[in-house]
């Protein structure tokens, strides 16, 4: 088992089963005495665990109880997680780990994970190398100025590559023990944390660009240098670097950004189930995106290549798609707009017929286009107001709407009240948890349309094929498999996407469908689909003793 004995082996979150050390284990590993005298099963401490859960007082402190119990015995926790996903996820994932990154310096209890920060730029390669453990398969990389919809949340922002991993690890099957989530602390404009006497990051304004994109440089070499063949994962980055960034590497090392590329595949896929029972493919709809970050305008790229595959022409797929963030339309003759921006603002001419003074508005946008798809990654919540959704209702018989942004209190509105105000014509997804709508008596689940989808299927793909590159059709793969798995397909009153205790082996079909992807890409060795799979269920960690 280890070498470890007696209380370090019982302190050793990998290592240790607590109360369900065997007599004889107890015996060997001089852990007698240490322990109450019952010896427990994992699914007696798993239940136990779960009365512990439910005896919190709020969904902070449960997702206090579990970050804890994550530090103290990983088996179990992951044991709690697959016990109940659904109710696990909202508590380590949207919408309370925004809390946790929120008060993270306020909640402090244990490291996990590194925190890389300016001041120490020149000790890059030293800290890298004090990583807890040597071999690492997945980082999850963050510098906390864009978490989630709430914004710069400095040092505090580490809540969100530690949740992203347990998700790569209870539902990806990565071993835990070869995951690592790491903090870039270049500062923070945050003006409260500056303020907090409790802040436990670098206690200075984010630094100058020219500064800030030399540190990245530097950490990547770094992590080039200690671990070559790691999956590195751009997590929560402003949109102003969030792009550059995966410009800068993709074609380097095995990487790719979350928010723009695995939030693509997923709404793609939720789209895909979405467009049958609309009875329109996606190349006849109108789309409109509320929201032109690093999220809004990736997902709207992956749609017009998924048009453009439909047989459109590069052109008519851009004229398909509308894009609005703060000031409105994205139009050609806005000098604010960053080049990915530009690739998709319209035309003046094409709305000048409108007679609208100054940049059209969504409501314009929806009362004079015949939009089918409306989706939402601008962090506005209450965006798709009760008359935008009842005017899209009028003109098309099932509108496809995706209030996608995070947590629930910036979704742009609300299920229950899209489904009322279209009678229940409209398709719905969103990217936080919601409770399901009630119709006709019956409780209809509202699918998460959440990168969370795509992400660990994506680790659990790269490492099995020991692939060294992420590919824009590794990511289409991953989009398509998983619109494949949508429960909408064959009963068109079933969720959009997967039922959550399902989505280990929806993982598992999407990881063989990048795998293969990357195989054909060049990009993993050679491999026969049998062979895949048998890599995928070798690298799949389970959590048992
Ligand atoms: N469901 C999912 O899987 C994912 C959801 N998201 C969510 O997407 C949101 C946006 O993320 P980023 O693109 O990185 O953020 P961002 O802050 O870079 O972009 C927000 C965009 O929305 C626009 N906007 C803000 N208020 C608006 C309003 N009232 N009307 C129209 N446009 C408005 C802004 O001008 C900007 O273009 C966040 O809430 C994030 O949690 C991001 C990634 C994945
Ligand atoms: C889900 C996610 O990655 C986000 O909201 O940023
Ligand atoms: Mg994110």
């Amino acid at each position: 088992m280890s070498d470890l004995t007696g209380c370090g082996l019982l302190s050793d979150p990998l290592r240790t089963k607590g109360t369900a050390f065997t007599e004889s284990e107890r015996a060997e590993h001089g852990l007698r005495g240490l322990l109450p005298y019952a010896v427990t099963s994992l699914d007696e401490q798993v239940r136990r665990c779960w009365g512990q859960i439910d005896r919190q007082s709020d969904d902070l402190q449960r997702y206090v109880y579990l970050r804890s119990l994550q530090d103290r015995n990983e088996t179990l926790f992951y044991a709690v997680l697959a016990h109940d996903v659904a109710r696990a996820l909202p508590l380590v994932y949207t919408p309370t780990v925004a809390e946790g990154c929120r008060h993270f310096s306020e909640l402090w209890q244990r490291p996990r994970g590194l925190y890389l920060s300016w001041p120490h730029r020149d000790q890059l390669v030293e800290m890298l190398r004090n990583r807890p453990r040597k071999e690492i398969d997945v980082i999850v990389v963050t510098d906390g100025q864009r978490i989630l919809g709430i914004g710069d949340q400095g040092v505090g922002g580490m809540g969100i590559p530690v949740g992203k991993l347990s998700l790569y690890t209870s539902i990806g099957g990565i071993d835990p023990a070869r995951t690592l989530p790491i903090l870039l602390d270049v500062g923070t404009d945050n003006a409260d944390l500056l303020d907090d006497p409790f802040y436990l990051g670098w206690r200075h304004h984010r630094i100058s660009d020219d500064d800030y994109f030399a540190f990245v440089d530097a950490f990547v070499e770094a992590v080039q240098a200690e671990l070559p063949e790691v999956l590195l994962q751009w997590e929560d980055f402003a949109t102003p670097h969030a792009a550059p960034i995966l410009e800068r590497y993709r074609d380097r090392l095995l990487t790719f950004n979350d928010d723009i590329q695995g939030t693509a595949a997923v709404a793609l896929g939720a789209l895909h189930g979405a467009s049958k029972i609309a009875g329109t493919p996606l190349k006849e709809q109108q789309v409109v995106m509320v929201g032109a970050g690093s999220a809004g305008i990736g997902v709207m790229d992956m749609v017009r290549q998924e048009m453009v595959d439909e047989g459109l022409s590069d052109a008519q797929a851009r004229a398909r798609c509308w894009i609005l963030d703060v000031h409105g339309l994205l139009t050609t003759d806005r000098d604010d707009l960053a080049e990915d921006q530009r690739a998709f603002a319209r035309d003046p001419a094409d709305v000048e017929s409108w007679g609208v003074q100054g940049n059209p508005q969504l409501a314009d946008v929806v009362e004079h286009v015949r939009a089918g798809v409306l989706l939402g990654l601008s962090t506005a919540k209450g965006a798709f107001t009760e008359e935008i959704v009842r005017t899209m209702a009028s003109k098309v018989e099932r509108p496809i709407i995706f209030p996608l942004s995070n947590p629930t209190a910036n979704a742009e509105a609300r299920p229950a009240d899209v489904d009322a105000w279209t009678e229940g014509k409209a398709l719905v997804a969103t990217g936080s948890p919601f409770p399901p709508l009630h119709r006709d008596g019956v409780d209809i689940p509202v699918a998460q349309c959440n990168n969370v989808y795509v992400f660990p299927a994506v680790g659990l793909a790269v490492t099995a094929a020991r692939a060294n590159r992420v590919t824009n059709a590794m990511m289409r793969a991953a989009a398509r498999a998983l619109g494949d798995a949508s429960p909408a397909l064959a009963d068109a009153k079933a969720p959009l996407l997967p039922a959550w205790a399902d989505v280990r082996d929806t993982a598992d079909d999407i990881a063989l469908a990048v795998a293969r992807q990357a195989v054909t890409d060049g990009v993993a060795p050679d491999a026969s689909d049998d062979e895949l799979r048998t890599a995928i269920r070798g690298t799949r960690w389970t959590p048992d003793y």
